[in-house]
């Protein structure tokens, strides 16, 4: 049977490549984003591409009711969707201090308030019918504090922490929740969040890779996923184990321009 995925932040980057994904598996795809001409031109390519359905619903996350207003349009549509990617994610650098308030209050909307809801929307759906798939883009920069990213690094504890948490709250019901945990990644969500020169993405992965380790893992039903092995070792392993400041150190010279 085919599968709808719903892909946010489909317009760039990871999204784009999951939904290059799922549509070259024969899915249909909704795409969501704020750039409505982009997604349109994706739209057109994958449809004539993979010969499968696209939908372009054209939405700012950071707006409180925006999770509302996609599921309301893919309920009027009669779009069933079997798959929801929650990826779309906005970062930051800087002191806390110095931020302007209101892009950290849009920050949390986007990276945990709209991902919640757009969760909760389909979820229940998904219960329901007993079947169902829901991979939440994280972070490895959830497992620790972030100076400079102080916000952004909360976000995604919280994106890693409720997608289990809700994972094993559904566990017998057939749908399956999994957490992905990228490190760096060569996407605009670089200059985007003004971290350009910053040595955490001197090694950054490739938007295809993560996309494609994501998905696999998500069709897997695994419960939390990273990019690259050593991540997993790493953040499993060795820093649970560290002392606080030693992370804090750490992190704070990761970050460093
Ligand atoms: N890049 C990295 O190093 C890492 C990224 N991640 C996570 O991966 C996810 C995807 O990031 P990545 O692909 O790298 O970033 P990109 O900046 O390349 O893509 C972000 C996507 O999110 C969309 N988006 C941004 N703001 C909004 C908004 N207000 N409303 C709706 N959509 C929005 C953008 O579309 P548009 O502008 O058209 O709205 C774009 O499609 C994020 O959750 C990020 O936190 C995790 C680890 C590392
Ligand atoms: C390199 C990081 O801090 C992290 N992976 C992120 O930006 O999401």
């Amino acid at each position: 049977m085919t599968q709808t995925a719903l892909i946010t932040g489909a317009s760039n980057g990871i999204g784009l490549e999951f939904a290059k994904i799922h549509a070259q598996k024969g899915g249909n795809v909704v795409l969501v984003a704020r750039s409505e001409d982009k997604l349109a031109q994706l739209a057109q390519e994958l449809e004539s591409q993979y010969n499968v359905k696209v939908w372009v619903i054209a939405q700012d996350l950071a707006q409180p009711n925006a999770a509302q207003t996609i599921f309301e349009t893919t309920e009027a549509q009669g779009i069933t969707v079997d798959i929801l990617i929650n990826n779309a994610g906005v970062g930051e650098y800087g002191l806390f201090i110095e931020q302007d308030l209101q892009d950290k209050h849009n920050l949390i909307q986007i990276n945990m308030t709209s991902l919640t809801d757009l969760t909760y929307l389909y979820l229940k759906g998904m219960v329901a019918c007993k079947q169902g798939k829901i991979l939440n883009v994280s972070s490895t920069a959830g497992f620790v504090p972030i100076p400079t990213q102080a916000i952004y690094s909360s976000s995604k504890a919280y994106v890693t922490t409720f997608s289990q948490a809700i994972a094993e709250e559904v566990r017998e019901s057939g749908v399956t929740v999994t957490a992905l945990c990228p490190g760096a990644v060569a996407t605009g969500f670089v200059e985007a969040g003004n971290l350009q020169g910053s040595s955490a993405w001197k090694n950054a992965q490739s938007a295809k890779s993560v996309a494609e380790c994501g998905y696999q893992a998500m069709m897997r039903g695994e419960l939390v996923a990273f990019n690259e092995g050593k991540l997993k070792f790493m953040f499993n392993w060795i820093m649970p184990f560290m002392p606080r400041s030693f992370i804090l150190k750490m992190t704070k010279q990761a970050m460093a321009k």
